[in-house]
């Protein structure tokens, strides 16, 4: 059996740890390097508790070693700052990246994928990898054709960088595809402090939430006439991510396209 060859950038990080310690128990992949601007010199199973894996952190991902790893697959759970510059490292590479990380936004995802099509090479995006999360989008997607009011409020740990967060987005999208945009509440209605109502995505409220001892929660609420309507996913560990990140590896091996969302892979 010919293994995929893995690389994971932010390999130091809450995710990266967990990704390495997934990719160690599947016979079909093989790490081959790890990068992180922490932990630079360790060998990887020091830093994410599993045996000695013979292979060391490399400080920010660069060209050159990721062509050196000979990866297939490059696994990006870094920060908003770095994983646009990742992915194009990858793609330039003939790599595909695997991007968990959220935070780019439309011009760069654009950008990507332009440069998907000139390399021929494949990149997968998911903002989300937990299947229940998936599941959440696609109840809100489908509750969205009868309430057309909506806010959302997403939970997460107060390490978080990005907000909203890139689930949020996602799940504002959806919600567009089958609601136009519209005003929600009072036409006349003002924010006495900034910022009151959350952010505003075709009229769709997201209000963002970052409190120690979270892991990442979202609630989706409908209100219709003398009814209402919430749908929630909470992740109480990141392991429940790892299905999602192992199917993502293996289906972004045969991609040739910009593929976004696990959902795609999914029945
Ligand atoms: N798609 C999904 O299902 C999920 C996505 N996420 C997203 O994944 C990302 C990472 O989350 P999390 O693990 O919690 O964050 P962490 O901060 O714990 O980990 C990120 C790691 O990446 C390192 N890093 C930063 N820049 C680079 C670089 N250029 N090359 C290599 N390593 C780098 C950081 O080092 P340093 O601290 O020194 O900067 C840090 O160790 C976030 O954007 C988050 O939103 C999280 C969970 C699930
Ligand atoms: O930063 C996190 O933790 C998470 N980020 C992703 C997002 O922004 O939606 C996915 C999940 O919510 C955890």
């Amino acid at each position: 059996m010919k293994k995929i060859r893995v690389f994971v950038a932010g390999a130091s990080g809450k995710m990266g740890q967990e990704v390495i310690r997934s990719i160690l128990r599947e016979d079909d992949l093989l790490l081959v390097g790890a990068s992180d601007t922490r932990h630079q010199g360790m060998d990887v199973g020091f830093v994410v508790g599993a045996p000695r894996v013979g292979i060391d952190i490399t400080g920010p991902l660069g060209l050159e070693f990721l062509r050196s790893s000979r990866a297939d697959v490059l696994v990006d759970f870094t920060n908003p700052q770095s994983v646009f510059n990742n992915a194009k490292i990858a793609i330039m590479a003939g790599v595909v990246p695997v991007i968990g990380t959220t935070g780019l936004d439309e011009a760069e995802i654009a950008e990507i994928r332009t440069l998907v099509e000139k390399q021929n090479v494949g990149a997968f995006l998911a903002p989300n990898f937990s299947i229940g999360a998936i599941l959440m989008m696609r109840f809100a997607g489908e509750a969205a054709k009868y309430f057309p009011n909506v806010d959302i409020i997403e939970m997460h740990h107060d390490q978080k960088l990005d907000a909203p967060s890139g689930t949020a987005l996602k799940t504002a999208e959806g919600i567009l595809e089958v609601r136009q945009p519209m005003i929600q509440g009072h036409p006349n209605e003002y924010e006495k402090i900034p910022g009151a109502r959350g952010a505003d995505l075709g009229g769709i409220h997201i209000h963002s939430v970052r409190l120690p001892g979270l892991i990442a929660h979202q609630e989706v609420l409908f209100g219709g006439l003398g009814q209402a309507l919430t749908i929630r996913h909470d992740a109480f560990s990141r392991e429940t991510y790892m299905p999602g990140v192992i199917l993502g590896i293996r289906k972004a091996a045969e991609l040739t396209e910009l593929v976004i969302g696990l959902e795609n892979f999914l029945d």
